[in-house]
This record gives C-alpha cells, sequence and structure tokens, in this order.
C-alpha cells in the first residue's frame, strides 16, 4: 500500500456512531466517490466499515479500529482485539495510535508491532503520532509510515494545529524521519494538501474537509 498511495491523497471516510452519516452503506458510497475523484487510498474505521467498502472500491484501505477504554485515553486501534478485527477484515494497512500515553491494560505499543508482525507479516502499519519523540520511537519500533494525526489532539499537543507555521510541525518530522510520513489532520483546502505535498509529505489523509458535511456546513454557516 505505502507505494501505491505515494504522491497521492488517501480519502478517510469515516462517521462512528453519533454522526449523522454513521452507516457502512453510506461509507462506502463516500469511498466510491473518492475513487472516482482521483483518491488514491481509503482510511477506514471499523471491520464492518471496510469490508463494505472493499466491495465498492479496488483502492488500497488503511484500517482503524476506535474504541474507548475507561483506564486509557487511547481510542484508535488500542489493543489486540481492535487488531484482530483489522486483520479479519483484510485491510492492507493497519493504523495504531503510536502516542507515548498509557494504553489500555498497559500493553505497550511494542508488543502490538510485535502481534502484528509475527500474525500478519505482509500488514504495513501506520503510526498516528503527536509528537516529534514519537514519530522517532514508532520508527524504531519497525512501523511502516508514521501519520501526523495526533497532532493537537493529546494533552501535551492541545491547541496546536497541523497547519501551524506553515505546516512546522510536519517540516520537523520529516527532517528527522526516514520512513515515508503522511501529513493527517486539519488538512481543510487543496491548497493545504499541495503544501503538505511540497513540503515532502508521501501522501496525505484527508477526512472531515471531503467526507463530514456535517463540518463542511459548519464552517460556511460560522462564516456569516
Ligand atoms: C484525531 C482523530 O481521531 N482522527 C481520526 C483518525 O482516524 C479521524 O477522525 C480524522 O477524520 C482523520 O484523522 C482525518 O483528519 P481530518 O478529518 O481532520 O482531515
Amino acid at each position: 500500500m505505502i507505494q501505491q498511495v505515494k504522491d497521492g491523497l488517501i480519502v478517510s471516510c469515516q462517521a462512528l456512531p453519533n454522526e449523522p452519516l454513521h452507516s457502512s452503506f453510506i461509507m462506502s458510497k463516500m469511498a466510491l466517490a473518492a475513487w472516482q475523484g482521483g483518491a488514491k487510498g481509503i482510511r477506514v474505521n471499523s471491520k464492518e466499515d471496510i469490508i463494505a467498502i472493499k466491495e465498492e472500491v479496488e483502492l488500497p484501505i488503511v484500517g482503524i479500529v476506535k474504541r474507548d477504554y475507561r483506564d486509557s485515553d487511547i481510542y484508535i486501534t488500542a489493543t489486540t482485539k481492535e487488531i484482530d478485527e483489522l486483520l479479519e477484515s483484510q485491510c492492507d494497512m493497519i493504523a495504531l495510535d503510536a502516542t507515548s500515553r498509557k494504553r489500555p491494560g498497559g500493553i505497550h505499543l511494542s508488543e502490538l508491532v510485535a502481534y502484528v508482525k509475527e500474525k500478519a507479516p505482509e500488514c504495513q502499519l501506520m503510526a498516528d503520532i503527536a509528537t516529534l519523540e514519537e514519530a522517532i520511537e514508532a520508527e524504531r519500533l519497525g512501523f511502516t509510515c508514521i501519520s501526523t494525526t495526533l497532532h493537537g489532539y493529546t494533552e501535551k499537543t492541545k491547541g496546536k494545529k497541523l497547519y501551524d507555521n506553515d505546516f512546522e510541525f510536519l517540516k520537523n518530522v520529516l527532517s528527522q524521519i526516514k520512513i515515508p510520513v503522511i501529513a493527517e489532520g486539519n488538512i481543510l483546502t487543496p491548497e493545504m494538501y499541495q503544501r503538505c505535498m511540497e513540503i515532502g509529505a508521501h501522501a496525505c489523509v484527508v477526512g472531515g474537509a471531503i467526507t463530514r458535511p456535517k463540518e463542511i456546513t459548519q464552517r460556511f454557516v460560522e462564516k456569516f
């Protein structure tokens, strides 16, 4: 997958139970639209949505399972349970929260990486990080690629946006990391996408700006 998405757009097609478009059918049509529009990959939440999308499009899929746990703030592919679901879905790449926060049950990120490598050595791994230190650690652990997904979404990075200071955080990660770096999070316009690619991102993941019409509507309404 990592070569297939190079220099391209990955569209995140996700709607949680509390969102208006929550439905595997709707997500499969979102993915179809993204494919027809030229996306090179799709990012998807849940085994059910991955299976529905695989029926509709031939693009490679990076899968996650979002699930909340009482003893941890981590919710993106937090334990082996979510990894098992994703392996069953036969997605091409699995994205895991690779932040330094405590995981449910105290399991360590390195154990999850070892678990995937043992069960499905061909499955590629994306590290969803928030800080440069987490990116460095993920590279050391053997992830296929880094994604800036969680920058601005953890205690340590609260208030930050990926686009701050002309994508300064993305530039910092790119300067320190040898494996492919994907830009993800708050890429809201085609111009921002273009800028991330110029800076050297391997690919970009865009979600809400394409597949969350409630958010898009709000951005219009807030203007006047
Ligand atoms: C922080 C978090 O939980 N991010 C999630 C990760 O899968 C998704 O809700 C985002 O839509 C995705 O990262 C793409 O970002 P944006 O929707 O901003 O283009």
